[in-house]
């Protein structure tokens, strides 16, 4: 048996996926997942740091540890639940928050909070942290880092495999069926966060459930085409965004250039078809053989963002991992579980044909959990 724990928190601000998991050559098997949600004071000084980009040192400080105070106190409710004992796991690889993705700063970095010593500390575990930065200093994106996983997972030999998840941002990986080829992987644009964010202008909850609102809407060829615009869709590989650019200022900044009347559930219905089109697109223009796209994410729920994309993507069988043997909504906990696990035995976690790094590397910083002699 070898346990170990994925932490994810992602760029939806949904909450802390857990996942508990046996790892046994690159078969893994999952023996526990839940979400836990944010408390709402919490949630509200994420979302502050993240759409303002901006905080007072004491602050950011205080969420940094408010973070890892949360996250261990998940990792323990889900291990009381299922009476696994925390000397049974041998690591815990936590992904953390990310505040700030600056991959084309003078000096790039990507920066996670959620303390990974309250962690290491509160649980008894070891805990890996800190995955992208590694990667960025040799001149890598630092992003995505799934792509590695599903490689280990998800590879068939018999056709060209695409993997989309549909989180706050979407990301794409592309597994050749023939070994020798690159594995491509690239975060395509939004997912679900400008889905979110303009359902919040107008409703009380959090997300528009099975794409219901957008359903009463009309996609605007001209507004999408507007939206498509975007430089980062024509950008070149190795690529990755997050909600520094894609958010509400940039959709209410390219609503005021429209600058004509449409309702809101056809914007709603509009944003949907950019995070379909931006998704379909990459995958004809960089998987052209692939026979299957596995989806993964809170987008593979939303069923009228499902039958877009089989719409746009007539060739190819679109369904959701749970075909793979994995449920969408833990493939991003899963891996940081098994990058964790590359990290703790000294195994490279990056695939430099994806991030643009120079070569493969050991990604983060281990938070040993060993007693001091
Ligand atoms: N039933 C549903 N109907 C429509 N949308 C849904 C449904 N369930 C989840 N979602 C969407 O999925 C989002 C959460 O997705 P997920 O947990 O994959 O994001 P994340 O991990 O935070 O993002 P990222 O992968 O960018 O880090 C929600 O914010 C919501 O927009
Ligand atoms: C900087 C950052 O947090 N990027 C996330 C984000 O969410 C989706 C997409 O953008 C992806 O590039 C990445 O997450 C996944 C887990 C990754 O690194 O593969």
């Amino acid at each position: 048996m070898s346990l170990y724990i994925g932490v994810m928190s992602g760029t939806s601000l949904d909450g802390i996926d857990i996942a508990i998991v046996d790892i046994n050559d690159n078969q893994i098997l999952l023996r526990a997942a839940e979400t836990y949600p944010f408390s709402p004071s919490l949630r509200k000084d994420l979302y502050s740091l993240i759409n303002t980009g901006r905080a007072h040192l004491q602050q950011l400080g205080q969420v940094d540890m408010a973070l890892g105070h949360a996250y261990s106190e998940a990792i323990l409710q889900l291990l009381a639940e299922t009476n696994i004992a925390p000397t049974d796991i041998k690591a815990i690889g936590c992904h953390g928050q990310t505040i700030y993705h600056a991959p084309d700063a003078a000096y790039p970095f990507s920066m996670q909070i959620g303390c990974a010593s309250v962690i290491a500390e509160l649980t008894g575990i070891t805990t890996i942290a800190d995955f992208r930065q590694r990667d960025m200093v040799l001149g890598g994106q630092g992003a995505p880092l799934v792509p590695a996983f599903h490689q280990a997972l998800f590879h068939n030999p018999d056709e060209d495999t695409v993997i989309a998840n549909i989180g706050g941002i979407s990301n794409i990986t592309i597994l050749p069926a023939d070994k020798r080829q690159p594995v491509l992987g690239f975060d395509t644009g939004p997912g679900n966060v400008l889905l979110d964010q303009w359902y919040q202008q107008h409703h009380r909850a959090m997300y528009d459930e099975n794409g219901r609102w957008a359903r009463d809407g009309k996609v605007d060829t001209e507004l999408l085409n507007l939206l498509l615009a975007d430089p980062f869709f024509m950008q070149p590989l190795p690529k990755s965004t997050g909600r520094e650019h894609f958010n509400l200022t940039w959709l209410t900044n390219t609503l005021v250039a429209f600058d004509k009347p449409i309702k809101a559930e056809s914007i709603q219905k509009t944003l949907l078809q950019l995070t379909v089109r931006s998704i379909a697109d990459a995958v004809k223009q960089y998987a052209e053989n692939a026979s299957s796209l596995y989806v993964c994410g809170g987008g593979a729920h939303n069923e009228v963002l499902m039958q877009s994309l089989r719409d746009e993507l007539t060739n190819i069988k679109v369904s959701n991992t749970v075909d793979l043997g994995l449920a969408p909504d833990w493939v991003e906990a899963c891996a940081f579980a098994w990058l964790g696990m590359q990290t703790l035995h000294h195994q490279s976690g990056n695939l430099p044909a994806v991030t643009g790094a120079s070569k493969p590397t050991i990604l983060g910083a281990i938070y040993s959990s060993s007693e001091a002699s």
